[in-house]
């Protein structure tokens, strides 16, 4: 068969595509080869010959297509009939072997954005072994390809830039969206990620160079949620910066002006918007991602009456803390309706946290939205939002201008509201002092703590903090990860409440059941999920997230119950429902394992 060209290595079909367009259940055999049960690759349209087979490359250009490329990893077979011979060594390896050499490589770097770069330049060079070690060594990679170290990455990517990653869409290719999006070598496209680079974690404004968000956050989608690689589109769109350090930087990759507003950014964000379904179809997910504030609302509001989006850092980052909340009621008791929750920042996490525990309240009590907003109030940079400051407020603080005496700092905050939940969603570091933590500690038995913030440098307090300054009394968890904390002979494990644990479950709930739009009630349904998969064992080390190691079973679950409910608001198009919903998810995940060519 692959004799059909002799520079073509031609894979037969043995399956169909699915109704879901996802095929993995169906399966490419490699010419009667191995057959896996999970993700394949599907042929893009330009490479199909026939319904059923399709072409790639051999010999160099083999090994230099990342999608294909095994390294040492080809047999004897391959080389020969892909004309590898002489072109590697003559070690064969196996993936094992290959992934225990580049852990032991990595673990050699010191510095952690020499990992990150050694970790890029492998995904760029061999995709399926990038997974392989991302998957089985996903606690240790975690950090690396994503928060803290990626942080890292986007402050210097203009420096350390080697291949580009993603697509660039700026205002120089206003008008020419959609030949933009065709230039992208893959035609089927299930989720993008995209930014605009003007709120990359908690460090600001970083314009072109925000394009590591959407390539790690690409990465864990398919990593943690088993989304195939090849339907994952990052995008950032480059309208200019405000960072002066980045416009003065010789090595700045992004547009050299200050930022676009208004008119001329609306339509921007608008041809796009409407060239990705125009290209990909209603059903493609559209991840907005570390968006600025003044755009991030409107922009949600918006499309997700006309397209399917999802904000991760307003839905994802409220799913998620909802989870650990709920989790978190079998080690403090009560319900969720017993507690009171004060914010540290008012913005996409805050307001969408706050607004996702009103909802959850309000589903379990029956009270009106209006009334179980009264239990969360929210701390911005002008002091606690009360409504006597409603007229100054932005709209989507105004819902949390509460009846109460304008407060200043935290602390009075603390001290006024009584809370017995904190939660720092402030981009800003260190502000949940040993006063503020020690107030906390004072009204509650154990208060619950969770600093949000990310990097690590934006942490609103560290894991040794919360536990020493709470003498061992909190419950703590964190946007970043951190080490475990002995406080007086006991070891504390602090956990990660990062969206990584929702978007890729949720993102593959809404693909499989080919979810037309996103609606809360999938929101409250992942968070359910979530909190059902923390386990005994991880409560009794005071966890209220269950570890990522089991990320992929923890993201069928969510993808499960996501795709249940888009089936029940009439949402879903993929038409019967599977029976089993878990199963279903776990068969459609992609896996990293090499396949065999003939
Ligand atoms: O990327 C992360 O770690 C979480 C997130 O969305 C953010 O901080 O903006
Ligand atoms: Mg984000």
């Amino acid at each position: 068969m692959s004799s059909s060209n002799s520079s073509t290595l031609k894979e037969m079909r043995n399956g169909s595509v699915s109704e879901n367009g996802l095929d993995y259940k169906s399966g490419y055999g490699y010419g009667g080869g191995v057959k896996d049960q999970y993700g394949e690759d599907s042929a893009t349209e330009d490479q199909l010959i026939t319904p059923w087979s399709f072409s790639v490359a051999s010999g160099s250009t083999l090994l230099r297509d990342p999608r294909y490329n095994k390294g040492l990893a080809f047999t004897e077979k391959e080389r020969d009939a892909h004309y590898l011979r002489g072109l590697l060594p003559p070690a064969i390896f196996t993936q094992e072997l290959q992934e225990k050499r580049l852990m032991h490589n990595l673990r050699q770097y010191e510095v952690p954005l020499h990992r990150y770069m050694a970790m890029m330049d492998l995904q760029e060079r061999n995709e399926r072994l990038f997974y392989k070690l991302l998957i089985d060594n996903v606690e240790e990679l975690l950090p690396v390809v994503y928060t803290p170290t990626v942080g890292e990455a986007c402050q210097k990517y203009g420096s350390i830039f080697r291949r580009p990653q993603g697509l660039y869409i700026s205002l120089k290719e206003k008008g020419k969206i959609l030949e933009v999006l065709k230039n992208w070598p893959e035609k089927t496209i299930q989720v993008i990620v995209v930014t605009d680079g003007e709120r990359i974690l908690g460090l600001g404004d970083l314009g072109c160079q925000g394009m590591g968000i959407p390539v790690g956050k690409l990465s864990l989608y398919t990593a943690l949620g088993g989304v195939r690689p090849s339907s994952c589109l990052p995008i950032t769109i480059d309208v200019g910066t405000n960072n002066e350090k980045l416009l003065n930087n010789e090595f700045y990759i992004g547009l050299r002006h200050k930022r676009a507003t208004g008119k001329e950014y609306e339509e921007l964000l608008e041809e796009f918007m409407h060239a990705a379904k125009q290209n990909y179809g209603e059903k493609v997910l559209i991840q907005f991602e570390d968006f600025a504030n003044h755009n991030a609302f409107d922009l949600l509001a918006k499309y997700s009456k006309s397209h399917l989006v999802f904000n991760d850092d307003i839905q994802g980052t409220a799913s998620v803390v909802l989870a650990g909340l709920l989790a978190s009621l079998k080690l403090v008791g009560g319900t969720l309706a017993d507690h009171k929750f004060l914010f540290l920042g008012a913005g996409e996490a805050g307001t969408g946290i706050a607004e996702l525990i009103a909802l959850e309240i309000s589903k379990q009590t029956k009270a009106p939205l209006e009334e179980t907003r009264k239990k969360i109030w929210l701390v911005d940079s002008k002091g606690l939002i009360v409504s006597s400051r409603m007229e100054s407020l932005q709209q989507f603080k105004k819902p949390w201008a509460h009846e109460h005496e304008p407060v200043k700092g935290l602390l009075d905050a603390v001290k006024a509201i009584k809370p017995t939940v904190l939660i720092g969603s402030s981009g800003v570091g260190k502000t949940f002092t040993k006063e503020v933590v020690e107030a906390m500690a004072s009204l509650n038995e154990k208060p619950l703590i969770l600093a949000l913030s990310n990097p690590t440098s934006q942490s609103e307090c560290t894991a040794e903090e919360a536990y020493t300054w709470s003498k061992g009394r909190a419950i703590f968890a964190s946007g970043s990860p951190f080490d475990p904390v002995e406080y007086e002979g006991k070891v504390f494990v602090p956990g990660q409440a990062n969206n990584a644990y929702i978007f890729p479950g949720f993102g593959l709930g809404l693909i499989i059941s080919g979810a037309i739009r996103v609606r809360d009630e999938m929101l409250l349904a992942a968070s359910e999920a979530l909190a059902a998969q923390v386990t005994q064992e991880n409560f009794d080390k005071g966890l209220i997230y269950p570890p990522f190691t089991n990320i992929r079973k923890i993201s069928a679950h969510i993808a499960a119950d996501v795709a249940a409910k888009a089936y029940e608001l009439g949402l879903a198009s993929h038409l019967p429902r599977p029976k089993d919903l878990v199963k279903y998810a776990e068969s459609c995940m992609y896996s990293p394992v090499y396949r065999s060519y003939r």
